[in-house]
């Protein structure tokens, strides 16, 4: 069977590969066993190029190792596998796989033609559940905006909003962005053309909602008829249930499949939500069909939401799925740089190291401390320095220093011994990301509350008994080992001073 093949050589990749690149690369990749070969699906021609370039002589190895004399050689191809348990042919592919392969890679840059798709047939009745029915009614009827465009179609208003300050050029790049970056490049590029669906996930505060804000900016200015619509899940939610509430919900569908490009904002808010799913499922494959972008953010990878329907986390996949990480401290300083800038504020380098090593936590929160900073200097006609910014952070980094997260332990470790923060929570078990895992775990039971599963939990779901032998070895290690116990130390002050 392809998928059981396919499963234990992912498992082996796991463990060799950093978490990015596995879930970049490796994981989107669907098998099929076609005429002696094991076919691999690759969303798009890049990922295949990449996949064939980089990976492909480890995939063979690996099979080999594991079928032996057996093992079928491996070929790769663009696409999605028919049928995931069956071997099938070119000719079984589904309607709508090719009209996804042919909107993936083919089109000339700039908008495809509009073609718009037919209204597949949902259960106009469909249930809404009572978690909907509360979006609807705590979603505001507006959002805060830049600039709007507003449709008003029977009785309900569709708002798209496109924050104008998110754009390319006010977004920093470094190592942990490069790539969700140079993807949301060529999408804004060639919409519906390079990779559709475009999935950026990774952790709150990171950048994603400015990257897809500028690539909808760039889509608008690159053609200023351009239908790009920006919203929330939740909005889509809301607009769905009051849609159906006013019996208005043909206008719901022929307005979010009339666009060119749909940004869904926080995808995560989508869980238990049925009848939005559903919805979105129907709206999502028009899209596709069509040749319009979709662009989707979440916190986590898509196979790892809960309450949400399979096919459409599969779905997901077909096109590209990037991670925004944290960004290291090298970022953070150009990023403080950057927002000094556009505030018209001089920030020497000395300062802005010092609040970058301050504040590790999330953009988010970096943006927060320079605007106090700025507003204190401000008000005060100071110049910012180190000193002056240790006061105007007083109370700020007292809250962080009362709070130490697992969050901010995964990060200060994975900083100290340069890995990543995805390593710590990944299956890999090489020495160079064991011991900072443990070193992390150890750290983590002994500066919060946090119980062993809990702890566990948040290492990538290990078993609390995992995170007990951590603490033992580390506590080991302090005795034998005077560099384990040197690391132990600059951890403590690192984190509590
Ligand atoms: N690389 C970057 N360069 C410049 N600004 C950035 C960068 N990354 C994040 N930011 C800024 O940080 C703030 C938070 O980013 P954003 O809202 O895009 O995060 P997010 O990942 O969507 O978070 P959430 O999951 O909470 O919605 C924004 O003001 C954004 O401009």
């Amino acid at each position: 069977m392809p998928q059981q093949i396919w499963h234990q050589c992912l498992e082996v990749l796991r463990d060799e590969f950093p978490a990015q690149q596995f879930n970049t690369w490796l994981r989107p990749l669907q098998p099929e066993l076609s005429e002696g070969y094991l076919v691999l699906f690759a969303p798009n021609r890049f990922v295949m190029d990449w996949v064939n370039q980089k990976y492909l002589r480890r995939i063979e190895e690996v099979i080999k190792d594991l079928e032996g004399g057996h093992a079928p050689r491996v070929n790769m191809k663009v696409g999605s596998a028919s049928r995931p348990a069956q071997p099938a042919s070119e000719g079984t592919r589904s309607a709508t796989t090719e009209a996804h392969r042919r909107s993936n890679g083919n089109s000339a840059s700039g908008l495809s033609p509009r073609k718009r798709a037919p209204v597949p047939d949902t259960d106009e009745t469909g249930r809404v559940t009572e978690e909907e029915k509360g979006v609807a009614a705590s979603v505001p009827a507006s959002a805060g905006s830049r600039r709007s465009s507003v449709q008003v179609e029977g009785d309900v208003k569709h708002q798209s909003f496109l924050n104008e300050g998110f754009t390319f050029d006010t977004f920093v790049e470094g190592k942990s962005n490069q790539l969700a970056r140079a993807a949301s490049m060529q999408v804004a590029e060639n919409p519906g053309g390079s990779y559709n669906p475009l999935f950026l996930y990774g952790g709150v505060g990171l950048g994603k909602t400015h990257l897809m804000h500028a690539i909808g900016n760039e889509i608008v200015a690159r053609n200023p008829n351009a239908k790009v619509a920006y919203l929330r899940s939740e909005r889509f939610v809301a607009d769905m249930v009051k849609a159906l509430q006013l019996n208005a919900i043909s206008e719901f569908k022929r307005y979010y499949r009339s666009v060119d490009a749909l940004l869904i904002d926080d995808i995560q808010f989508f869980a238990r939500k049925e009848r939005s799913q559903e919805e979105f499922f129907h709206t999502f494959n028009a899209l596709l069909e069509g040749g319009q972008q979709v662009i989707v953010t979440c916190d986590r990878f898509p196979k790892e939401i809960t309450d949400m329907e399979e096919r459409l986390k599969s779905r997901f996949g077909w096109g590209l799925t990037v991670m925004v990480e944290p960004p290291e401290l090298e970022t953070r300083v150009a990023i403080l740089m950057k927002k000094a800038e556009q505030a018209n504020v001089r920030l020497s380098s000395e300062a802005a190291f010092f609040i970058a090593q301050k504040i590790r936590s999330n953009v988010r929160e970096l943006e927060g401390a320079l605007r106090l900073v700025i507003a204190n200097a401000h008000f005060t006609g100071s110049e910012i320095t180190p000193p002056f910014i240790r006061e105007s952070l007083k109370d700020l980094l007292a809250l962080h220093e009362k709070q130490v997260s697992m969050d901010n332990i995964q990060r200060t470790v994975a900083e100290y011994y340069k890995i990543k923060v995805s390593d710590l929570l990944s299956k890999r078990r090489t020495r160079t990301v064991t011991r900072p895992r443990q070193m992390a775990m150890a750290l983590s039971k002994e500066l919060t509350n946090h119980s062993l599963p809990e702890i566990g939990d948040a290492f990538g779901g290990r078993d609390h008994t995992t995170v007990l032998h951590a603490c033992k070895k580390i506590v080991e290690l302090q005795e034998s080992d005077p560099g384990i116990r040197e690391d132990y130390q600059n951890f403590m002050r690192l984190l509590t001073s």
